[in-house]
């Protein structure tokens, strides 16, 4: 993404935003994370993906430094996570983030800005989160989506190069979604880097330039959104094929499984290009042919193991 350009002016934080080695916690015999390896570049947005339980939490906790790893290091621009948060270089938003009932959303937002060496003022942060219509909405009278859009101005209150979003869209309506990541899209658009867990597949899909697959406290898939679907098996090509025998389907290059009912074929496909070649050269007679791209969901059940 053309963010990548705008972080490389500061180019005394460049290497890498996160950087995760060899990363562990255990409680007791639950292995939340079990040696984890990541490393994000400056300006990726990031989606974290996993099932319940698959240790996300557990690692954005660790990015924080919220939790202490067991084992490994984690450095955010070069820096351990207490002193990148001391420099306001991570903006996090949690998922029930304690907000205060009785203070404005303006008063909450200063307050969390006064403590760091350079904010944002409050009407520019309320501006760039979308919410400047709440600045004078108490705690206690904001919906549980307008509590998430709060937190979120809370996080970039510091002006961060991280941001770090648990579930971001939690308790938010479809409107309310769709407005958070205008906004979001308005922050990454200037270089940002974004780390955000969640269980959506479509915000992962349309929003992060890559995606992390946790599953059982380690990474089973890392890569753009294309190249975590290929690894779970790529396209499905459907045809109905005269002629056609089982030996002859299994033949066909990058076929990763097939079906054969009669003369009708269902083959998922590495490469399908390559297999529609090879189909046609073979049996000119195939017909009503179609092909479908396997979706993030596809390869999210089949490399978490919940088929
Ligand atoms: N403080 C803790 N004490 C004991 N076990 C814990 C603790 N925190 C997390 N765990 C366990 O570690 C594992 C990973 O939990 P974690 O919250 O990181 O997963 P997650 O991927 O964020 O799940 P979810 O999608 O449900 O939020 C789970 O089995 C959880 O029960």
């Amino acid at each position: 993404m053309n963010g990548i350009q705008a972080t490389g002016m500061n180019a005394v934080v460049v290497g890498a935003a996160v950087h995760l080695s060899g990363l562990r916690k255990h409680y007791g015999d639950v292995r939340a994370v079990d040696g984890v390896d990541l490393t994000i570049a400056p300006g990726e947005v990031v989606a974290l993906l996993g099932p319940n339980g698959a240790g996300k939490s557990t690692t954005v906790d660790m990015i924080l430094g919220l939790t202490k790893p067991g084992a490994g290091t984690v450095t955010v621009f070069g820096k351990t996570p207490s002193e990148a948060i001391a420099h306001g270089t991570i903006g996090a938003m949690l998922q029930g983030g304690a907000l205060l009932d009785d203070a404005t959303v303006g008063e909450m937002v200063a307050m969390v800005a006064s403590l760091h060496r350079e904010p944002v003022p409050v009407a520019e942060v309320l501006r760039r989160a979308g919410i400047s219509e709440l600045a004078g909405r108490r705690g206690n009278k904001l919906s549980g989506g307008q509590k998430q859009r709060v937190r979120f101005a809370i996080a970039l209150a510091s002006d961060p190069d991280l941001l770090v979003l648990d579930e971001p869209t939690a308790a938010m309506d479809v409107a309310s979604r769709r407005e958070f990541w205008r906004a979001m899209q308005a922050y990454t658009e200037t270089g940002r880097t974004v780390l955000f867990a969640t269980h959506y597949l479509d915000e992962a899909e349309e929003f992060a330039d890559r995606v992390v697959l946790m599953r059982a406290g380690a990474t089973v898939a890392d890569g753009s959104v294309a190249e975590v679907r290929s690894l779970a098996g790529g396209r499905t090509l459907r045809a109905v094929v005269p002629g056609i025998t089982e030996a002859a389907v299994a033949n066909l290059p990058a076929v990763t499984d097939f079906q054969l009912r009669g003369t009708r074929i269902a083959v998922s496909s590495a490469d399908s290009d390559r297999t529609l070649k090879a189909l046609l050269a073979a049996f000119p007679g195939a017909h009503d042919i179609e092909i479908a791209a396997i979706g993030l969901e596809g390869a999210f059940l089949s490399l978490t193991g919940q088929r």
